[in-house]
């Protein structure tokens, strides 16, 4: 499905010198998000550095939220992921997109304005209103977890 979000552009380079955030392909779940900084980032081992997008976005619809999730390849070879591992964007929000960049990896990583660090998901979301009971109707799992079915 697609949906309509609205977005403020906060950095002009975005949709002048780079591109503003697109799928790369047709069947593309996340749009690539850039890191929208004034000059190089030098990432030590270790390091996560707030880094801003250049845009900001709102969903408006309770029934759907955005996460932003790491590029597998830079995740996997460059060891360069996010400080929060993933990111949440709520409905309500208005602010900055902002990416925690960390660097999980054993080298300094360079990041260059623009580079495209990330990858934004829309997802459905469920909001639950709770409600207390005192026994649970028997599953057949029960309280069963953390690896009560085995590994084979
Ligand atoms: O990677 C991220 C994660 C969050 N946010 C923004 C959007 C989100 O709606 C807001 C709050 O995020 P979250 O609820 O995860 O953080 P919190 O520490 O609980 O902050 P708050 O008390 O504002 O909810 O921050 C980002 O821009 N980038
Ligand atoms: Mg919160």
């Amino acid at each position: 499905m697609t949906v309509e979000i609205q977005f403020k552009r906060l950095d002009a380079r975005l949709g002048s010198e780079f591109p503003l955030p697109d799928y790369a392909t047709a069947h593309s779940a996340g749009m690539d998000l850039r890191a929208m900084i004034e000059a190089p980032l030098e990432l030590a081992p270790g390091d996560a550095e707030l880094v801003p997008t250049g845009l900001a976005i709102h969903i408006g619809d309770p029934g759907l939220c955005a996460t932003i999730l790491p590029r597998s390849g830079l995740g996997h070879k460059h060891g360069l992921v996010l400080g929060n591992l993933v990111g949440l964007i709520d409905a309500d929000y208005q602010g900055p997109l902002m990416v925690s960049l960390w660097n999980r990896g054993k080298k300094p990583l360079t990041i260059s304005p623009g580079d495209r660090v990330a990858q934004l998901v829309f997802l459905p979301v469920a909001r639950a209103a709770l409600r207390q009971v005192d026994e649970f109707e028997l599953s057949a799992r029960g309280e069963g977890g953390f690896g009560h079915t085995g590994t084979r």
